[in-house]
This record gives C-alpha cells, sequence and structure tokens, in this order.
C-alpha cells in the first residue's frame, strides 16, 4: 500500500511507501529509487550498516557548482515539507528544523511562535541564553558527525544536553553535504521521578516565573525504537524530497538554457503555463511546433482551461510576437455590433456611425487575433471570416472597397465544432479552415497531477507582501484533489486568492476556509461522491473508496481507530497517516490507550 504525497512546487508526486504493520518501507518515485527498510532490524543503529541503493540519482558534479545556493525559504514551502512538519507535529508534537551546512539552525526564530504545541520544553530552554546557548552546541555535535563520516546518509540520534535527544537526518544535494533536518527535545524512555524533577529544577532556573513546568515536562515526547524508525524514516524522506526538488530545479535551468533564444534571452517558452501533467505534455509539445508557424490554430477546451493564455503563448513564441495580439470574444455582442467590431464600420453605415472606424482586424493587422467562442458567430460573420481567412481581405460595415489584411487567426471554443457542423450550425468550409490544427485543453479533473503545482502558483502569484502563509494544509490540498473543478483553472485560482485573504496571518492554510460550496460537493452524498465515479484513473477513484471507508468507520465507531484499524485490517499507524493524508481529523490523534 502507498501514500502520495504531492509535492506543490515541482509537480512530483512522491510516495511514502507502507508495509506491514504501518512501516514505512520506502520512500521514492519509482521502485529502483525506493530505500528499503530491513525488516530484520530491530535496533535502528545496526541499520546505518545495511547497504542501502542509492536514493537519487546523482547528477555529474562537473555541472554542479558546490557551493550551490540552497533556496530554505523554497524548501519549507515544499508540500512535502509542509506534510511532513504536520505529521510530525500531531505524532510526537516536536517541530521539524532545518540546519545549514555550517551545522547553523535556520528556522528557530520563525518556528518559534507559530508551533504552540511543538517541542515547549526546548522554547523554555531556548529562552534563557544558556539554554540556547547548550541546544546550538548539541546540533553542531551532530553536524560535526555527519561531516566526520560523509558516506552516511541515514539519520542519527545524539544525545542533547538535558538527557534529551535530537534526531537528524543529513541532506545531500549533488552528493553534496548540504546540512540536515532535525527533530529535538525526545525522551527514549520515560524519566524516573528523579530525572523529572531534576528537569523541572533546570528549566525554573532557566525561566523563572513559568507556570506550565510540570505539563510542559510531562508531554515530551517519548520515542519507543518503532517510533524512532519511523521519524527517522520520517526525515530521511524530507531529505530526500529536498535532494529530489534541488535535483528538478538543474534539470529545468539545463532546459531553459537550452531552449535560450538566439538573442540571449534565458526564458523558458511556455514557462508561465504551468502543469507537468501527461497531458499537457502533449500540449506543450504541439506549441512547440505550432509556434514556428504561421498555421490557423483552434483551441478547444472548457471554460477556464487556460485556452487565451494558450493562444498569448503561441502569439509572443511565434514570428509575429513584435506585432499587436487581439482579442475578441464572439459571444459578448449582438451580430451587429460584433461585425462593426471586427471589420469596422464607415461613416453613415448605420445610426450613430458618425465617422469612419477601424475594426479589430485592421488593428490585427501583421500579429494575431484570437477569436474566443468562435462557435457563437452567426452564419453570415461565418462567411465574412471565411473569406478574411482565405483571400485575406473583408469590407467594413456600410464599406464598397475591400481592405487588405495580414492576420493570423486563432480560434477557440469550448462547443464541438464538427458536432455543430453535423447539425448545420457551423459552416463545413470554415471548420476546415480553422481546425489546421488543434490544441485540446483537458478540464482540471482529467489532470489532478498538475493541482499542487497550479495551488503553488497562484499562491505566489497572489501572496501579499509581508504575509505569512506558505502553503496549503495537506487536508485542504486532499479537499481540493476531490473536488471536480467546473470552473477549472479560473475556478482554481479564485479560490487561492479568497483563501489567502481569508487566510490572514495563518502559515497554512486549513481546510475550513475553503469555499462552502467545494466542501460540500466533496463532502460524503455531495456530487463528486463515489457514486458517480464510471471513469477517470483507477488509482484516485480507489483513493475515494478508501476515503470514505475510513471517513464513515470514524463514524461508526466514534473515532476508534484501533477498533476501525481492526475492521479494515491494517494497522493503527497505518490508518493514522491515511487520516492524515485525507484529512479525516484536524486535531491531534488521541493516543491508544485513549482509544482503548
Ligand atoms: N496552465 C495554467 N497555468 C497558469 N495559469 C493558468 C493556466 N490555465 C489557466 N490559467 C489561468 O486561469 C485563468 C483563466 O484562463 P483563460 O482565460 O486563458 O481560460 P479560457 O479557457 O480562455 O477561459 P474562457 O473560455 O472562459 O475564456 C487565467 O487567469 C489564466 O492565467
Amino acid at each position: 500500500m502507498s501514500v502520495a504525497v504531492p509535492m506543490a512546487t515541482t509537480g512530483l508526486s512522491s510516495r511514502v511507501v507502507m508495509g506491514v504493520g504501518g512501516r514505512i518501507v520506502g520512500v521514492g518515485r519509482s521502485s529502483h529509487n525506493r530505500m528499503m527498510c530491513d525488516h530484520s532490524t530491530t535496533e535502528w543503529r545496526r541499520a546505518d550498516k545495511v547497504q542501502r541503493p542509492r536514493r537519487f540519482k546523482v547528477f555529474p558534479l562537473l555541472n554542479i557548482p558546490k557551493a550551490r545556493h540552497m533556496d530554505r525559504e523554497r524548501h519549507q514551502n515544499l508540500q512535502s515539507i509542509i506534510m511532513l512538519r504536520e505529521i510530525i507535529r500531531k505524532w510526537w508534537r516536536a517541530e521539524l528544523h532545518f540546519a545549514d551546512r555550517h551545522g547553523q539552525v535556520l528556522d528557530w526564530q520563525r518556528t518559534e511562535g507559530l508551533a504552540s504545541t511543538a517541542s515547549a520544553c526546548c522554547r523554555l530552554v531556548r529562552g534563557s541564553r544558556e539554554g540556547l546557548r547548550r541546544c546550538n552546541q548539541s546540533v553542531r555535535e551532530l553536524h560535526e558527525q555527519f561531516l566526520a563520516n560523509r558516506r552516511l546518509r541515514r539519520a542519527l540520534v545524539h544525545p542533547c544536553h538535558l538527557r534529551l535527544n535530537l534526531v537528524g537526518a543529513p541532506l545531500y544535494v549533488h552528493d553534496v553535504y548540504e546540512g540536515f533536518l532535525f527533530v529535538e527535545g525526545l525522551l527514549r524512555a520515560p524519566p524516573p521521578e528523579r530525572e523529572r524533577e531534576r528537569l523541572q529544577a533546570q528549566l525554573r532556573e532557566w525561566q523563572p516565573g513559568t507556570l506550565d513546568v510540570e505539563r510542559t515536562v510531562e508531554r515530551l515526547p517519548v520515542l519507543d525504537d518503532e517510533n524512532l524508525e519511523k521519524l527517522t524514516e520520517l526525515l530521511e524522506y524530507g531529505t530526500g524530497e529536498i535532494a529530489a526538488y534541488e535535483a528538478e530545479r538543474t534539470r529545468e535551468t539545463e532546459r531553459a538554457e537550452t531552449s535560450a533564444s538566439p538573442e540571449g534571452g534565458a526564458h523558458t517558452r511556455f514557462g508561465h503555463i504551468i502543469g507537468r501533467s501527461a497531458a499537457l505534455q502533449e500540449v506543450f509539445k504541439l506549441l512547440e511546433k505550432v509556434s514556428n508557424s504561421e498555421a490557423t490554430v483552434l483551441i478547444n477546451g472548457e471554460s477556464g482551461t487556460g485556452k487565451e493564455l494558450v493562444a498569448r503563448a503561441i502569439h509572443v513564441n511565434g514570428p509575429r510576437s513584435d506585432k499587436a495580439f487581439v482579442v475578441q470574444n464572439c459571444s459578448a455582442f449582438n451580430d451587429n455590433l460584433l461585425e462593426s467590431a471586427l471589420f469596422g464600420h464607415m461613416r453613415g453605415a448605420f445610426t450613430g456611425a458618425v465617422r469612419d472606424k477601424k475594426g479589430l482586424f485592421e488593428v490585427a493587422d501583421g500579429g494575431t487575433f484570437f477569436l474566443d467562442e468562435v462557435g457563437d458567430m452567426s452564419p453570415a460573420l461565418q462567411v465574412k471570416l471565411l473569406r478574411v481567412l482565405q483571400e485575406g481581405t473583408f469590407l467594413p460595415v456600410g464599406g464598397t472597397q475591400p481592405r487588405e489584411v495580414d492576420v493570423r487567426v486563432i480560434a477557440a471554443t469550448h462547443k464541438e465544432l464538427g458536432e455543430m457542423v453535423k447539425r448545420g450550425e457551423f459552416r463545413e468550409d470554415l471548420y476546415y479552415r480553422i481546425n489546421v490544427i488543434r490544441v485540446h485543453l483537458p478540464p482540471l479533473r482529467e489532470r489532478r497531477d498538475d493541482l499542487p503545482l497550479l495551488v503553488d502558483h497562484f499562491l505566489r502569484k497572489h501572496h501579499r507582501e509581508g504575509q505569512r502563509a506558505r502553503g496549503l494544509s495537506p487536508e485542504a490540498l486532499a479537499l481540493l484533489g476531490r473536488y471536480a473543478w467546473p470552473g477549472n483553472v479560473r475556478e482554481l485560482e479564485n479560490e487561492m486568492e479568497r483563501l489567502l485573504v481569508l487566510g490572514g496571518d495563518l502559515e497554512s492554510l486549513p481546510a475550513e476556509l475553503i469555499s462552502g460550496r467545494i466542501r460540500d460537493a466533496v463532502a460524503p452524498g455531495g456530487t463528486s461522491a463515489l457514486a458517480t465515479r464510471a471513469t477517470g484513473r483507477l488509482h484516485e477513484a480507489v483513493e475515494t473508496l478508501e476515503r470514505e471507508m475510513i471517513h464513515q468507520g470514524l463514524l461508526r465507531t466514534g473515532n476508534n481507530k484501533s477498533q476501525l484499524a481492526r475492521e479494515l485490517g491494517i494497522s493503527r499507524s497505518n490508518l493514522i497517516l491515511k487520516i492524515a493524508r485525507y484529512g479525516l481529523e484536524p486535531g491531534l490523534p488521541p493516543d491508544s490507550e485513549a482509544d482503548a
């Protein structure tokens, strides 16, 4: 069984692979990349010695600058890292931190105020100068261990002061050590009474006046061997995601350099059209060919799928890019107004025509004319359009002298023009004339792989200066993934803009802020519930079924995860991971004792 963890920034979808008993047995993108966990290993340190297959493709070092700039902000915003952080907070009430290649912790300041449930003890400790010094020292020691053993790619436990522990996993990007991810403030066993008192006394000395010291110490996470192994695997998964992201970034840079224009402008040709799904890859391939030509193009797709965006991209990347790009929606006006808008009119042609007026075909002369909703054009105007396309001439309204233009036409429609031809609603000759090259833009529901990337893109696009929001919570992203998106990318963009406004100062935008119509539609019994699934991808259908069974089971058993796990025939920890993945429980999962 595997759980997809979407990665918003790169569009890659990584997998946390669950084994028997809910153990994470692998993470990666293919079986080749998978890091298998040795099931016979009971003691985690011994696992370090096991020879493991490499997890990532290592790029030739020749091309990679050694001291490459690490964009930590971007790493923290990777959807998989956001998800990882939340899982660590939920399971262990601990915080995920980043240390750089010099052993400096980058995010203590940032996360302190935000994570009220995480590492409360360590936050208290770092409130004092001596505590902070000791924390930094422990981190440095762990850093030195990683430096001393460059071949070690697995996580380590390092004893911290106050008998607490750090668990950290080294980050290697293109085989170069770039720091580590770690979690602090962890106990390996419940402390005896005397130890606990000593710890409380130390905290009181460093932070006199703190009221909650007993509770803080009581709530310190205790990691048994099984939990420790899970945490190390999650941390290694996190470093793997960052390394994979960096590998993808390198590939993108290389691609951009390859497709740089001869004038030296290093732009990717269609970089502003976001998406890496197979469907969109096909579109990009076609666009590469179409853009360099002068051919008429017909773009077909539902409303909001990006038809105008694509038309503009064809123009900008084509031979007419320095000339005008003109847009007219053919369903916006009645017939007379549309004719006048397209072809212009002569003075006195109709009441109110007090002077000659150029039409948009003349404005677009030498450039590109994007005719949106061409299927809504009347038969009379279809004839005029055909003439421009075939002869390059037209008559303005009220005119007698034909005018000549040189315009590349890109037409678009959400209708099936072929069917309209059969019904006699669209001219067959015009259909063949505009349908020279057809670009089909699939609806968003058929390319859900693009969703995390688009979410990321729109959050960045509408992000206001100083705003803290870094991404969606895993629950929110999972919820969006189940929605049918009738309004396609436009609807998604509006939703992201709305979320950013409503999210105010929140770091991670929660599912509760998502529009009611979306939440209702994906709720059990909503319009996109299981019963409507007869087509589509198998894994999506399976995930929908899995989510439904877990959701209904939680309701039926009164949230008793142990019972539900038994009924479903999976381990409890596996169930908890799935609950987190599907966003079925916003708060902390109760302890197993609580369930019992
Ligand atoms: N793949 C994409 N990447 C980034 N933005 C996109 C993408 N697809 C659509 N958009 C954005 O979604 C919005 C709607 O796109 P656009 O207007 O091109 O759609 P359309 O198909 O022409 O819609 P309509 O048929 O309703 O005119 C725009 O803001 C556009 O920038």
